[in-house]
C-alpha cells in the first residue's frame, strides 16, 4: 500500500519576542496539516521592512520557534528572494498572519502556479486576549519601564571680569564631556540668569570684538525703563538677542564643527556666573 504524502504547512515571519500570538497562529497552522516549517524572516529583511532590526538574532530567534511545541521545523529564510524557501519546500497549506502583507494572497498563488506549486493559502485572524500580542508592544512596555533616558549635569563657575566681556568656555565643556565617558547623547548648556547668555560662533579676536560691537550697537547706551528700578537695562536687552541655552549633540565623543566655540557672553558684569551643563544618553 502507497504511503499516504504528508500535509506539509509553512508560515513565517520575524517572531522576535515571542508572546500568546505567535503560539496561536503557530497552533493554528499545524492544525491544518501534519508537518509545519517556519520561515524566520532575516534580520536584514527585517530592517528593510520594519525599519529596526530584531532584538534577538535570527539563529536564536530560529532555536526559540523550533523550540515550539506545534512547530516541526524552523528554517532561516532567503536573504536574495522570500520565494526562494517556498519553491524548495513545495508546501500543501501556506499560513500568513493578520498583518502580513509581505505577499498579496492572489499574487503569491499565480508566482505559485508558474512553478506548478498550488498551496491553499490561509489568513489567520489577530489574537488579542493577552496584554502583550505584538513584539514591538514588548519592546515599547521594555523601554518604558528600564530604558529611561539617563541624565548627569554639573555646574560651571564662572567669574567675570568686565562689564562686557565675551569668555570661551568650549575647553571647559569639553572636558565635562570626557569626563562623563558619554559617546553618544545630547549635551544642553543653561545660563541661568537675564543679563548673560550663550553663543556659539568662531573665536578669532577680530570677531569677538564685531560681536561686542554689534551688540552695543544694536543695543545702544542710553536710558531705559527698566533703568528706573536697576541700572541694567542694557544688559537686560542685550541677553535678549543671546541665547539662554543650547542643545548639541554628542556623537563619538565630539560636539561642534571645526570653527565653532561655545561662547559666554557677560552684559552686566563683573559677576559670579553658573553655567548648568547636562547630558542625555
Ligand atoms: C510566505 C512567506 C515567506 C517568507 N520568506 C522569507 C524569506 O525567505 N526571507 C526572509 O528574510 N523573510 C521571509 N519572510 C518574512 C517576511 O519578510 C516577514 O513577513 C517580514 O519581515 C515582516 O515581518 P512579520 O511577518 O514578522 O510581520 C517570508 C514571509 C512570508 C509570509
Ligand atoms: N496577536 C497576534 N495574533 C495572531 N498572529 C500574530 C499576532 N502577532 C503576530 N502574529 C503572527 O506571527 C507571525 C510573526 O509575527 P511578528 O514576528 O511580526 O510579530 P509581531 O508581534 O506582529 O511583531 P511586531 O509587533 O514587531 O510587528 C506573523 O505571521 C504574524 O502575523
Amino acid at each position: 500500500m502507497e504511503k499516504e504524502k504528508k500535509k506539509i504547512v509553512v508560515t513565517a515571519g520575524t517572531f522576535d519576542l515571542l508572546h500568546p500570538g505567535h503560539y496561536e497562529t503557530l497552533k493554528f497552522a499545524k492544525s491544518l496539516g501534519d508537518e509545519l516549517i517556519v520561515i524566520i524572516a532575516r534580520d536584514e529583511t527585517v530592517k528593510k521592512i520594519k525599519g529596526r532590526k530584531p532584538v534577538i538574532p535570527e539563529e536564536q530567534r530560529r532555536r526559540m520557534v523550533e523550540a515550539l511545541k506545534p512547530v516541526d521545523k524552523a528554517i532561516l529564510g532567503s536573504l536574495k528572494d522570500k520565494l526562494e524557501p517556498i519553491l524548495k519546500i513545495k508546501p500543501d497549506v501556506i499560513v500568513l498572519g493578520p498583518d502580513q502583507t509581505t505577499f498579496d494572497v492572489e499574487e503569491l498563488k499565480n508566482e505559485l502556479a508558474k512553478h506548478n506549486i498550488f498551496p491553499e493559502i490561509v489568513k489567520v485572524k489577530e489574537y488579542t486576549k493577552c496584554p502583550f500580542h505584538s513584539s514591538f508592544d514588548i519592546v515599547k512596555e521594555i523601554v518604558r519601564r528600564f530604558g529611561g533616558c539617563k541624565m548627569i549635569y554639573s555646574t560651571l563657575s564662572i567669574n567675570t571680569n568686565k562689564r562686557f566681556e565675551i569668555i570661551d568656555i568650549t575647553e571647559k565643556i569639553n572636558k565635562i564631556i570626557k569626563e562623563s565617558n558619554v559617546k553618544n547623547g545630547l549635551l544642553n548648556i543653561f545660563v541661568p540668569h537675564t543679563t548673560a547668555g550663550l553663543l556659539i560662533n568662531e573665536n578669532e579676536p577680530n570677531l569677538i570684538k564685531d560681536i561686542e560691537n554689534m551688540l552695543k550697537e544694536l543695543i545702544k547706551d542710553e536710558d531705559y525703563n527698566h533703568d528706573k528700578i536697576d541700572n541694567n537695562a542694557r544688559a537686560h536687552l542685550m541677553s535678549c538677542l543671546l541665547k539662554s541655552d543650547l542643545t548639541i549633540p554628542i556623537i563619538d565623543g565630539k560636539i561642534l564643527g571645526t570653527w565653532q566655540s561655545i561662547l559666554f557672553v557677560e552684559c552686566d558684569g563683573p559677576r559670579s556666573r553658573e553655567v548648568i551643563v547636562s547630558i542625555r544618553f
